[in-house]
């Protein structure tokens, strides 16, 4: 296979510690010696360091420790020191355990022999620029306690390069959590498959910089371990792409493109409207119209002059009352509900959720949701629904969930399977849940965290609809490309602006420019 394909096809995977293990026994039982493998992923650790200790201007007069657990990921951590010796670097290993696995125990007996000096006092790394952590990996299996956790707290608080192998010990491969006390990386080496935790959010500041280095593990032991589609999936560049209307057919016209109905804002909240108008307006959607109260429509119309604003009766502290009696909604492929409406925009989400087009609901319309009996109403629909809660946005939809569930993942997949509808779980994590499959977003930026950031996402989805729906493809991968164009722009706006100057507006502006860096042009 085509190691681009592979590559792709390698990105997208997500394992628990119980499925690595049982993949990885496959691979042993065809044959693979154990320590084979382990001397082959630890050189492929150790060359990927080479690069971080290069880039980072560290040469061989500063002194590396490698901390060494009991298990294997102590072993791949003593084979890296072994090479990193080799390549000229003075190194200390510190292990505090008396015992070890017999293969992490023949390099612990091989360092010795080759006179690297090991100790069990953390005091002695002091001296370290860099320090590899090697002490556990998916094998971790109590939280970390006694000198051992005193000791990963002395690290936490030094100021030194740390790199995980595998994943920080201390965290909990699977849930992301912390069990006692982690290690906290700068950069995080994932070996052969990702784990879960990685695309939980609750790990995040320990893993620093999340990398994969992929061993080769065949796909076909993979797929007999998890399935041909499997339950959970990350979201890559490529998948993201492939989903755009792009490129256009030469005879396209606005309406092969699709008419998109945003509904949004108030007196109070203008902003929210014209953030969703603007992300829609990256989309490129053929046809764009806007529904806000009758009071901001002359505002709308010069913010967003391709746009065909709607005015709509309003209350008197100018929510939307309803929509026009003239207004046909049968005329758009889809209907974007929800940023800057306010509670007493209630009528309006009523009437929404009975439309026969796929809709997405976002913001005040999910509070409004929230008093309509959200499990009834939304499994009754027949179009497609999509939501786009955050977590308090979805405690307050679906509170027996929150009772049950704390993990993210499931409680996505839970919602979508009890009302059938594609549930995106905003957060640093984003997870798009439908009722078979969840795909995560990997790469964000905290810089999104802030007011306006959601509005300009459902325009932006909103406005990739249409031509998905007119095509009729399946909708929710274009939900994925949605997620992750939009975090894009925020990484790229971060990367100009710093984390600071992210704005929902500046966001709109990141859009396209996001976009081109992984799109070929003819220009
Ligand atoms: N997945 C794969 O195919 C490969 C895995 N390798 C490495 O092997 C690792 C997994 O190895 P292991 O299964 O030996 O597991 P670990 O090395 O993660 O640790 C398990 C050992 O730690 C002990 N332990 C667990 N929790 C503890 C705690 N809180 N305090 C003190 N001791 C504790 C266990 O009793 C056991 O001895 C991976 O993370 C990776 O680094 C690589 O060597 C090669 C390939
Ligand atoms: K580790």
């Amino acid at each position: 296979m085509n190691s681009e394909i592979r590559s792709e096809k390698i990105q997208q995977i997500v394992v628990t510690a119980e499925q690595m293990r049982t993949i990885e026994n496959r691979i042993f039982s065809a044959g693979m010696p154990v320590a084979a493998l382990m001397e082959k992923v630890a050189l492929k650790i150790t060359q990927r360091l080479q690069k971080f200790l290069s880039e980072n201007s560290i040469t061989s007069s500063n002194k590396i420790g490698i901390l060494v657990g009991p298990g294997h990921n102590g072993g791949d951590g003593l084979v890296v020191a072994r090479e990193l010796y080799f390549l000229g670097y003075p190194i200390i290993i510190y292990s505090p355990f008396s015992k070890r696995k017999e293969l992490t125990e023949a390099h612990a007996n091989y360092a010795v022999s080759l006179g690297i000096p090991v100790s069990s006092n953390i005091e002695e790394l002091q001296t370290c620029d860099v320090l590899i952590d090697g002490l556990f990996g998916f094998g971790l299996e109590r939280p970390i306690a006694g000198e051992l956790a005193n000791a990963i707290d002395t690290i936490n608080t030094g100021n030194k390069w740390v790199i995980s192998i595998d994943l920080p010990s201390g965290i909990h491969t699977d849930t992301g959590e912390i069990l006692g006390t982690a290690i906290r990386a700068d950069l995080t080496l994932c070996l052969g498959l990702w784990k879960q935790a990685f695309l939980q959010e609750v790990g995040l500041d320990y893993i620093g910089i999340a990398e994969l280095i992929d061993f080769d593990i065949p796909l076909t032991d993979i797929q007999e371990i998890l399935g041909k589609s499997s339950f959970l999936n990350r979201i890559t560049s490529s998948t993201a792409i492939q989903t755009l209307p792009l490129p256009r057919s030469a005879n396209s016209h606005k309406y092969k493109n699709g008419h998109l109905l945003i509904i949004a804002g108030s007196k109070q909240y203008t902003g929210a409207a014209i953030l969703a108008g603007l992300g829609a307006r990256a989309s490129g959607i053929g046809m764009l119209s806007i529904a806000v109260p009758n009071s901001i429509k002359s505002l709308l119309s010069s913010t967003l002059p391709e746009a065909l604003i709607i005015g709509c009766p309003e209350t008197e502290n100018g929510a939307i009352l309803k929509l026009p009696e003239d207004i046909d909604l049968r005329r758009y492929q889809t209907i974007a509900c929800g940023p800057g409406l306010t509670p007493e925009a209630h009528l309006i989400v009523e009437t929404i959720l009975t439309a026969n087009c796929p809709i997405i609901l976002d913001a005040d319309a999910l509070n409004i949701l929230s008093k309509l009996n959200p499990f009834f109403t939304l499994s009754s629909r027949q179009s497609t629904t999509i939501i786009t809660p955050h977590l308090g946005e979805f405690k307050r939809l679906f509170p027996e969930l929150i009772e049950l569930e704390k993990n993210k993942i499931n409680l996505a997949k839970q919602a979508a399977e009890l009302t059938q509808t594609i549930i995106v779980l905003k957060g640093a994590r984003t997870c798009i849940a439908t009722p078979n499959q969840v795909w995560i977003n990997p790469d964000s930026t905290p810089a999104l965290g802030r007011g306006g950031s959601g509005d300009v996402l459902t325009g932006l989805l909103g406005g990739l609809l249409p031509p998905i729906i007119l095509a009729e493809k399946p909708v929710e991968s274009i939900v994925n490309s949605a997620v992750w164009w939009h975090s894009q722009a925020g990484i790229l706006a971060a990367k100009e602006r710093t984390e600071l100057g992210v704005d929902a507006y500046t966001l709109t502006q990141y859009l396209i420019p996001a976009l081109r860096q992984f799109i070929k042009t003819n220009s």
